[in-house]
């Protein structure tokens, strides 16, 4: 074939049927690797399903140094595939595995076994990877590794890029982390303060009408190098809830999952458009007895060993191929659904400690190990059976080795017919021919690291006030034309405006209801063999689980999807050039829909996120870079610091300096330090966004409060959408007994809330007053860090855009706010100002 290619290569440049004889050839390499692509991908298939669609793996930790130190008698010995436990003196057990690693292995050694199952999902089939094991057994070192000394993840990703990149194909990648904690999903890209977790969980598991599972509001990000991802997954492992036990000083008390969804939309011959690569670090299973745990470490075990249970249920069920598999059992399962099946390749590496004290635990592990891979045990009963299988095994990987060459062949052929043709036609058609070969997917491709919500896009609002079981699923969305789903599963930009788009706030109130002691019984033998969901809320004073500081998935997607999480009424923020639509006036606008993995992760990674808690709301804020607010005229604003923000309605004690802000009629009252820039969070919708439903919250409010004070938005509004608000702030009530506070300004810290479009400090404003602002708006911010007790007053701003000749006037009297910006001001000036 070669040869003949070769011929083709003509001496005259402007040989026009020189040219079409390169452009057939090409167009037959490309049938060519089409199909060589296809072969394999069914030799590779067949391979894996011969060694397993589950397998499983047992990896013994070797001594730690203080373990060296003390009395510790090794309990296990090895061969390849099988583990041998000294159970008495003179009696031994024996276990098998489709390959054992002693505790000298290498985490390169481990890796290799991961090697073919990544080829497998970028041939479309979803992949699961568990780390398993008694807790302190090794399960993080696997999955996680040391940075001297990398792990599965981070190398089973740095794979998935490079055969990516060696494919013929162009993938899209998206990076999603979360932890099941106690039976409740909490989104790992979205750390949480351990005072907002008191907030409902916002992650809900949905299937689709092709029984793919979707979690709504998982943030997912895509990415297109293995850094990125590297860094989105430090950032993750940081968040993760981790407490000191008896048997690990930093012992991950959750289910921590990372995935990587890959798309590719031109390769028909690819198992699903959509498929995915879990990796599963689970929480370590323990004998609550021997760990003598109590309160919510006692709860944190039993969840985690009842979630293992019925992890082992599904597995036991689908290696038995029972016509019930119990996946509803607990949240790990029904999460992982679409991707534990007959179509999918599952990894379980079962972690065990050399030492004679932990010999119940690894009894334990090691039973729950043989029976995920019970069919295998059978099948190996048959040594004819097993050398069969082993020949055919070794002839498969020869096809595929071959078939791969070859493959690479045809790959250098057709980059050398292009360049020969480029030279011919001055054209460079190597794209071309690819488009037309249909063999690299360039549709709807945008490696920018720009971050996507899926879950945020192409729903159809629900009621909030509807239960959950009434509300409509994934597929009835889908039947009635609110979701769009390709073919394959992967969900398309819906074409509702986004105006309708229901924002990712509202899902909240669907989430996760707390199944709180609904227990299913498990066939799966063991004593834990429940699956409960916890309710997080209201632990005892005996957590000392770290969580991650404090922002909220709100918070974060709401800076990272503008779009996405702001409903009609709410205002355009950016990110980072801090300029906001205001009222209608849009005074800049970039990074609109776009805003890329880097800048979330650098707000992330330092610590540029701070929330303010309200009464249990919160408020969000991003510093700018000038971190000063001179206000002349105190008089004018609030100052108060966290605390008295929190005690604000509880005491009418404090020392909050409070000023009708109706009053600011313009940017002349507040003088800012030259803050050009400036980011107004755009705090979440307060309203449900259908716009019969558009009210107005102020006169509502108003309204309902008739004089009485209120703290609690959602209380005054009974608004569905305000009840999912995390971050709306309280209070329309005004404290006029509090003595004013002239001290301390960098402490200071104005409450917003936002309503239609606004922002506004609602302290100082009575309800009714609310409804003068009409369009315009106060947008004063300042941040107090709470986390880490500073007084640093990072945030402020500014600008009071009253409507008409108000906004006018602020710009004739503050022109040098618009000075060095003049994209702003003359968009300002073109939106009528
Ligand atoms: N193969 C190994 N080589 C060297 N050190 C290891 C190995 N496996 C585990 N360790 C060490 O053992 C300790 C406990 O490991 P790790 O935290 O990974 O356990 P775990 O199973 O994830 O625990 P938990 O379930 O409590 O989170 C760590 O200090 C880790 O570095």
């Amino acid at each position: 074939m070669f040869e003949k290619m070769k011929h083709t290569d003509c001496e005259e440049s402007n040989n026009n049927p020189c040219v079409s004889k390169i452009q057939d050839a090409l167009a037959s390499l490309d049938v060519q690797l089409k199909e060589l692509s296809i072969q394999r991908r069914r030799a590779l298939n067949y391979f894996l399903d011969l060694k397993g669609n589950i397998r499983v793996f047992c990896r013994v930790r070797p001594f730690l140094p203080d373990e060296i130190r003390g009395y510790a008698r090794r309990v296990l010995t090895s061969d390849t595939t099988k583990l041998f436990l000294r159970i008495a003196d003179d009696k031994n057990k024996q276990y098998s595995f489709d390959k054992v690693f002693h505790p000298q292995s290498t985490q390169e050694e481990v890796f290799s076994e991961i090697e073919p199952v990544i080829k497998s999902a970028l041939d479309g089939y979803n992949v699961c990877i568990f780390a398993y094991g008694q807790t302190g057994t090794g399960k993080t070192y696997s999955m996680e590794g040391v940075p001297s000394n990398p792990g599965l993840v981070p190398r089973g990703i740095r794979a998935i890029f490079e055969q990516a990149s060696e494919s013929n194909y162009a993938f899209q990648f998206t990076f999603s982390m979360l932890e099941i904690y106690m039976g409740t999903l909490r989104d790992l890209l979205v750390p949480q303060s351990t005072k907002q977790r008191v907030h409902k969980a916002c992650l809900s598991i949905q299937m689709n009408s092709l029984g793919g599972i979707e979690i709504e509001n998982l943030v997912s990000i895509k990415v297109s190098n293995f850094e990125q991802v590297k860094r989105l997954y430090n950032l993750g492992s940081r968040s993760r809830s981790i407490a000191s036990t008896k048997s690990n000083s930093k012992s991950s008390r959750s289910h921590c999952l990372t995935c990587i969804s890959l798309t590719c939309s031109a390769a028909p011959e690819r198992q699903k458009e959509t498929n995915k690569i879990w990796m599963v670090d689970l929480g370590g299973s323990e004998r609550l007895l021997k760990t003598q745990a109590t309160g919510r470490r006692l709860e944190e075990g039993k969840a985690i060993n009842l979630s293992l249970s019925a992890l082992g249920d599904v597995i036991s069920a689908l290696q038995h191929k029972k016509n019930h598999v119990p996946y509803r059992n607990s949240k790990l399962t029904q999460v992982l659904r679409d991707s534990l099946g007959s179509d999918s390749k599952t990894l379980m590496f079962v972690h065990v400690s050399p030492k004679e004290e932990d010999l119940c635990e690894t009894i334990c592990s090691l039973g729950f190990a043989t029976r995920a891979r019970s069919i295998h045990l059978e099948s190996e009963k048959s040594p004819e059976l097993q050398a069969k299988r082993e020949v055919e095994m070794a002839k498969l990987q020869q096809t595929i080795t071959e078939v791969e060459s070859e493959q690479k062949d045809v790959q250098r052929e057709i980059g050398r017919l292009n360049e020969r043709l480029a030279l011919l036609t001055g054209f460079d058609q190597s794209n071309d021919v690819h488009a037309k070969g249909s063999l690299i997917a360039t549709e709807d491709l945008h490696f920018t690291g720009e971050v996507d919500l899926h879950s945020a896009k192409g729903f159809k609002r629900t009621s909030p006030s509807l239960p959950r079981f009434m509300k409509p699923t994934i597929c009835s969305k889908q039947k009635t034309g609110s979701v769009h789903l390709s073919s394959t599963g992967t969900r398309k930009k819906s074409s509702i405006p986004s105006k309708m788009k229901r924002s990712a706030s509202v899902y909240a109130e669907s989430i996760t209801s707390q199944a709180k002691d609904a227990a299913c019984l498990s066939d799966y033998g063991s004593d834990f063999s429940m699956s409960t969901g916890y309710a997080i809320q209201g632990h005892g004073a005996d957590d000392d689980t770290e969580w991650s500081q404090g922002t909220s998935e709100y918070e974060i997607k709401q800076v990272i999807f503008p779009d996405q999480e702001k409903s009609p009424r709410s205002s355009t923020t950016s990110l980072h050039d801090g300029c906001f639509n205001n009222g209608g006036i849009q005074v800049k606008e970039i990074n609109k829909n776009k805003h890329f993995a880097e800048d979330w992760l650098h707000l992330q990674t330092t610590g540029q996120t701070r929330t303010h808690n309200v009464g249990g709301k919160r408020i969000f804020a991003i510093p700018v870079d000038k971190r000063n607010i001179m206000c002349k005229q105190q008089n004018r604003v609030i100052y108060c610091n966290q605390a008295e923000i929190q005690n604000f309605s509880k005491t009418n004690s404090g020392s909050t300096k409070k000023t009708n802000l109706n009053d600011v009629d313009s940017l002349e009252s507040i003088e800012l330090d030259e803050a050009r820039r400036f980011i107004v969070c755009s705090l979440t919708d307060m309203e449900d966004t259908q716009p019969d439903q558009n009210q107005d919250h102020d006169q509502v409010a108003a309204e309902r409060k008739g004089g009485q004070e209120q703290e609690d938005l959602t209380v005054l509004t009974e608004t569905p959408g305000f009840r999912e608000n995390p971050v709306s702030v309280d209070s329309y009530g005004e404290d006029r007994s509090r003595p004013e506070r002239q001290d301390n300004k960098e402490e200071s810290c104005m409450l917003l809330r936002t309503t239609r479009r606004s922002l506004f400090a609602t302290h100082a404003l009575q309800p009714d007053q609310h409804t003068d602002l009409k369009e315009s708006v106060i947008r004063i911010t300042s941040c107090h860090d709470e986390e880490q007790g500073t007084n640093g007053l990072f945030l402020k701003t500014i600008q009071s855009l009253k409507c008409g000749s108000t906004s006018k006037q602020v710009l004739q009297a503050q022109p040098h706010l618009f000075q060095q910006q003049p994209e702003e001001l003359q968009l300002a000036k073109k939106a009528n100002l």
